[in-house]
């Protein structure tokens, strides 16, 4: 559906914000996680027209059954595309019901009558309905963003971009949200970046992991689980060992349970007797390729695609 090869982007203070990015994005939801300053919103950002990439080529395969140069044809991408900004304003003191309207209109829905039908039918898919006349100042986040939902949904598109959609959203909106976006994702391919790892393991078939402007890893979040397998182990330790255990293992999260560290470990075996092995989950996955990352030094990091390939 999208198809992105070997994307580079250096801002001008000299920062390498796209690194030799490639990646094949299926139709159905795409998690594309990633620490804060990854590349995520640069990567979203290109996708969207919105910027300039400095090499590199991204196609989308169009509804015509063509496919669509989209860092050249960027009128025709914009056709088939919804973009949910990561800083997506909205005028306060309008109702969302007119804003949702306005923005049909610049979409080019000029029809009265239609748009009215595309605007009322937007608004009960994400659930606003009976909050249309309230004016968007009054909308709690969650709505907000469903509301950005609905603007991204104008005119049909193919490919729809949110960009860290659920960040401070409470569990009962981020839930919402997620069941909205895995809906949408039924018929359009829906790239959602995130650095929330639960975000991509319940909704995600397809994945990647980015991280420094580098694809880490993408996949199937289950065959990237299964690979991690007898590999995680678990133990309490004391808060004066911590450090040591860090020093002397791959540790690859620590968690407070009732004010005792517990800490996974990434290894081939049991690290010492007091380890016992457990299931990895996505997290393990995430923070042990960061971790790989971080560990090679720069001179010995293998190009982007090699790596890729690993996974
Ligand atoms: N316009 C810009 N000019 C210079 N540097 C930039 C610009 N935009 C982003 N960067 C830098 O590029 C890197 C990648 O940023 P980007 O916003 O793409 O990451 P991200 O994964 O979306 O993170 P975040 O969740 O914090 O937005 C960061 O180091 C960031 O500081």
């Amino acid at each position: 559906m999208l198809t992105i090869r070997n994307l580079s982007k250096t801002y001008a203070n000299g920062v390498h914000a796209l690194n030799d990015v490639s990646l094949d994005i299926p139709r159905g939801m795409f998690g594309l996680l990633g620490p804060n300053g990854a590349g995520k919103s640069s990567l979203m950002r290109t996708l969207a027209t919105l910027q300039e990439a400095d090499s590199g080529s991204v196609t989308l395969q169009g509804a015509d059954g063509g496919t669509i140069d989209v860092l050249r044809d960027k009128d025709a991408v914009r056709r088939q595309l919804g973009y949910l900004p990561q800083d997506f304003g909205v005028y306060p003191k309008v109702s969302a019901e007119d804003l949702l309207e306005h923005f049909a209109v610049l979409k080019g829905l000029t029809a009265r009558k239609q748009r009215r039908e595309v605007v009322d039918g937007l608004l009960q898919q994400v659930n606003l309905w009976d909050a249309r006349k309230r004016k968007l100042g009054t909308f709690s986040g969650g709505m907000r963003q469903r509301f950005g939902i609905a603007q991204a949904l104008l005119g049909n598109p193919r490919l729809v971009i949110v960009d860290e959609p659920t960040a401070g959203l409470d569990p009962e909106e981020r839930n919402r949200f997620l069941n909205l976006l895995a809906e949408i994702g039924e018929n359009v391919a829906v790239i959602l970046s995130t650095h929330i790892v639960e975000d991509v393991t319940d909704l995600c078939p397809t994945m990647a992991i980015m991280n420094k402007g580098q694809v880490l890893l993408t996949g199937k979040p289950n065959d990237a689980i299964a690979a991690l397998a007898g590999q995680v182990w678990r133990k309490q330790v004391g808060k004066a060992e911590l450090a040591e255990y860090e020093s002397r293992h791959q540790v690859l999260s620590t968690r407070l349970i009732g004010g005792h560290p517990v800490i996974n470990v990434f290894s081939h075996e049991k690290p010492d007797a007091g380890f016992e092995q457990v299931a990895p989950g996505l997290e393990d996955v995430y923070f042990q390729r960061l971790r790989q990352q971080a560990r090679r030094p720069a001179a010995s990091q293998p190009t982007p695609a090699a790596e890729a390939e690993l996974a």
